[in-house]
């Protein structure tokens, strides 16, 4: 069993770094930690970045989450080896572009590019955050799986995580913590990253925010609107080369894991993501929740 300790960062591709850069920046509000030719680093918390940026072909390039040590990364590799997949070690140069000690890269079952890193570096710093966004903290992080039920499989088999709520077929909320999640897998038709998300301290920087973007012609992909999973009031919109953002506000813990109740929402009910029901200009990787398919 690999026990995961926090989620650590979203690496992204990008074939046009300045403009992943100036929406990260001006329009999210995160702090660009570190920007060279041909990387950036924002972060939005006192991890040295939760989301890198690098030069080329547009697309996420692999989703990390830290372990403990050492002991704990070799055990890692040797339980993921045992399974059948294949574990690459990062080299010297691969964990210092990472800003961690060490770290492993396996693919899950479906092509998304995992890695589980040692040591991410801490930036004790209070954030400069280039717009008040009210961002607390990276939230959590969706990847997308043609079979959401093999995802939760594999992820609860070899890794500390238990489902917080279904969402019929459409999509699994997971936690290793009591955050309610902080990892979920939405069906989609292939790999890929859902969306990354950030916590905001009020409801009113998620106001603030939705006219802010809709002032800045940001497209909205759904929201403000409440999840009745986690209870949070969320937005989310959509960055360029189709990165989708999602701030949130309220997330529910869950402090006594033998005392919750895992549930079950029907992804055909309008209210499945949205108990406020409001529309949605979602998209295409995920036309079978009917409140996130195209309107
Ligand atoms: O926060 C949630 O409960 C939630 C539910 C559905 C989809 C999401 O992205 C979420 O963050
Ligand atoms: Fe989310």
């Amino acid at each position: 069993m690999i026990t995961i300790q926090d989620i650590a960062y979203v690496r992204s591709g990008t074939a046009d770094l300045e403009t992943a850069v100036g929406f990260a920046v001006d329009i999210v509000g995160l702090e660009l930690v570190e920007r060279t030719a041909d990387r950036a680093y924002l972060r939005a918390d006192n991890r040295h970045h939760c989301l890198s940026f690098v030069a080329g072909e547009a697309g996420v390039l692999a989703s990390a989450f830290t372990l403990a040590d050492e002991d704990r990364l070799a055990d890692a590799e040797a339980e993921l080896s045992r399974a059948g997949f294949t574990v690459t070690r990062g080299d010297k140069a691969a964990a210092v572009d990472r800003h961690v000690r060490e770290f492993i890269a396996f693919e899950d079952p479906f092509g998304n590019v995992v890695e589980l890193v040692v040591d991410q570096k801490e930036v004790p710093t209070p954030v400069n955050f280039a717009r008040a966004a009210g961002i607390t903290e990276f939230g959590h992080l969706c990847l997308d799986a043609p079979d959401v039920r093999a995802a939760h499989r594999f992820w609860t088999k070899h890794f500390n995580m238990k489902v917080s709520d279904w969402i019929g077929d459409a999509a699994c909320l997971m936690r290793f913590d009591p955050v309610h999640h902080k990892m979920a897998v939405f069906k989609g038709a292939g790999p890929g990253l859902c969306h990354m998300n950030f916590q905001v301290s009020s409801i009113d920087d998620v106001m603030r925010s939705w006219h802010f973007l809709q002032d800045n012609g940001i497209e909205i992909e759904q929201g403000p609107g409440r999840h009745p999973q986690s209870g949070a009031v969320f937005l989310y919109f959509k960055g360029p080369e189709g990165l989708t953002y999602e701030y949130s506000y309220g997330v529910r813990r869950i402090d006594d894991d033998n005392a919750w109740r895992v549930r079950y929402f029907d992804p055909a009910e309008p209210d499945a993501i949205d108990m406020w029901r409001g529309p949605t200009n979602r998209c295409a990787s995920q036309p079978q929740l009917p409140g996130l398919a195209a309107r």
